[in-house]
């Protein structure tokens, strides 16, 4: 059976949070004119159609609806499968006697269609599809007792799961998992886009993405700036201008890499193989003499100086545009001299890894540099479990960016930057788990001073250097996504660059 959601016309950038959708809601019906029950009916239709095309076979359907008018749009989808014939099963966890509005009169017309409500949870062995209409963008507590219980069973059940606008337990603001959540091989979502959907658990509960803006005009969003801003290297890749024919070296500016303590040599390698293939015109690495001879082996356009003390790093530090800062910097006395030399220099930063725990012990704030932790960097410089990172990372990356100035990516699925700009945190919608791997991160550090190097904002650096370098991951990933390596990534910047060069 067919099981690929499949994809719609590029997904929207803007994500609105669960207050601005009621917001959308309510404009849509007051003013486009649009009638709650026929936005719901909308919704329901565009759920079952899907359904039909996603898995054309199906035919028995079991349907999971709660308490609000997210069960209102499953009630929908159950009597459009009842009329067209298919064995359809409705569970109801709440008593669709005591829904209202909208989702109450959804409820009654699929009864009056002649279709049945359960109320015992038990899922049924055989089911073809399973319908999530639990809980929807008005989750207000965590999903606990049967409701947790019939959502376990669902993710455990080898029938496919289409969430209806969000994965039940899933909290579409943040991504966070509110107790268990569905993990949908599917979401069909409307109106708007929510960030939780790009972030924290949300690329594990959501599956594939699947947007209907349910005919909502374009008037209705005017006055509604976006809560976070969706990109992805095809929006990204504009900011990158294709090299003037005449282009020397010098044009492309000169990262230099600091890093690479005895044991660490391969994080400042890979950041300067990053660099040079994101495109920077030179590139030198300044680390432990212990491997300076033989670090370049293999990638001879790397430049490689052995430092000992900030004495030998002031010359390189003055031919240097762009200082990439941490890469295998280690927690030693060696890694601390060069880490504040590099804090002294007049350069934009990016600082990553053994820097940033450095930071953490000693908090400072710069206008001139980009972190860019991952989850548990992120939590030891806010000084938070990274459990607490994760369940809201818009907060934490708002908050990183806010204590230590300039700009903050955090790493990991859905990646967040905040710079100092007013808009609004952007999510990059790229990228697989196959990044999931050491010396990703060094290779995105490489990627992000390379674009600065080349004259890009602090800003764009981040967010261009963060779609390229999941686009770049998702190109190495075609071959696979297990064993996937940082050097497959950093071998893909090329291609995945040219086109820019293209257009
Ligand atoms: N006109 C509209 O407002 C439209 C709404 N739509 C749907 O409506 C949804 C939002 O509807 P609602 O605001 O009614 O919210 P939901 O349907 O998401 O859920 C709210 C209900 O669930 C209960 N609840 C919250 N957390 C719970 C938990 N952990 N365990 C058990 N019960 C819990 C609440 O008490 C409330 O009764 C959207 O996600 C979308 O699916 C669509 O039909 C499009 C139009
Ligand atoms: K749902």
């Amino acid at each position: 059976m067919p099981h690929r959601i499949p994809e719609t016309s590029p997904l929207p950038h803007a994500l609105y949070r669960a207050e601005q959708l009621r917001l959308l809601d309510r404009a849509a019906i007051d003013e486009a004119g649009i009638a709650g029950g026929e936005l719901m009916e909308r919704a329901g239709r565009a759920a079952y159609r899907l359904l039909r095309t996603t898995w054309p076979r199906a035919r028995s359907l079991t349907v999971l609806c709660g308490a609000g008018n997210n069960a209102g749009d499953g009630y929908v989808v159950a009597r459009r499968a009842a009329a067209d014939g298919l064995a359809v099963r409705v569970i109801a966890l709440a008593d669709p006697d005591g829904l209202r509005g909208d989702a109450l009169a959804k409820a009654v017309a699929y009864r009056d269609a002649g279709g049945r409500i359960l109320s015992d949870p038990a899922l049924p062995a055989r089911t073809d599809v399973i319908i999530d209409a639990l809980l929807g963008i008005g989750i207000g507590r965590d999903v606990e007792g049967r409701w947790a219980e019939v959502i376990r069973a669902s993710n455990a059940h080898q029938a496919p799961v289409l969430a209806i606008d969000v994965p039940s337990g899933l909290d579409a603001d943040t991504g966070a998992v509110r107790g268990t959540a569905i993990e949908a091989q599917g979401t069909t979502t409307f109106i708007g886009l929510k960030p939780g959907l790009f972030t924290g658990a949300g690329p594990d509960c959501c599956g594939r993405i699947h947007f209907d803006r349910l005919d909502v005009p374009a008037t209705v969003y005017a006055r509604t700036v976006a809560a976070a801003r969706r990109i992805d290297w095809p929006s990204q890749r504009h900011l990158l201008a294709p090299r003037r024919r005449t282009a020397h070296k010098g044009d492309s500016g000169h990262v230099l890499v600091i890093g690479g303590a005895p044991g660490l040599a391969g994080a400042a390698r890979l950041a300067g193989e990053a660099a040079l293939r994101a495109g920077a015109g030179l590139v030198t690495i300044a680390t432990h003499p212990a491997h300076a001879s033989w670090l370049n082996i293999g990638r001879p356009e790397l430049m490689c100086r052995g430092v000992e003390t900030p004495v030998d790093l002031a010359p390189l530090i003055e031919r240097a545009d762009v200082i990439a800062l941490g890469p295998g910097l280690g927690q030693d006395a060696w890694g601390e001299a060069l880490w504040r030399a590099a804090l002294n220099a007049e350069r934009p930063l990016v600082v990553d890894a053994d820097a940033l725990n450095r930071l953490a012990r000693a908090p400072r704030r710069s206008d001139h540099w980009i972190l860019t932790p991952h989850p548990g960097e992120a939590a030891r410089l806010l000084g938070l479990s990274t459990a607490a990172v994760q369940l809201d990372r818009i907060a934490a990356a708002r908050t990183l960016q806010e204590r230590f100035g300039g700009v903050a990516i955090l790493k990991g699925a859905g990646s967040v930057i905040v710079g100092p700009s007013h808009r609004p945190p952007a999510i990059c919608s790229d990228g697989n788990p196959g990044l999931a791997s050491g010396g990703t991160g060094d290779a995105l550090t490489g990627v992000v001073a390379a674009l600065l190097a080349q004259g890009l904002e602090l800003e764009e650096a981040a967010e261009v250097g963060v779609c390229l370098h999941a686009a770049a991951g998702d190109a190495a990933a075609r071959e696979g996504e297990r064993g996937l390596l940082a050097s497959d990534l950093i071998a893909a910047l090329r291609g995945t660059l040219r086109s820019v060069e293209a257009r």
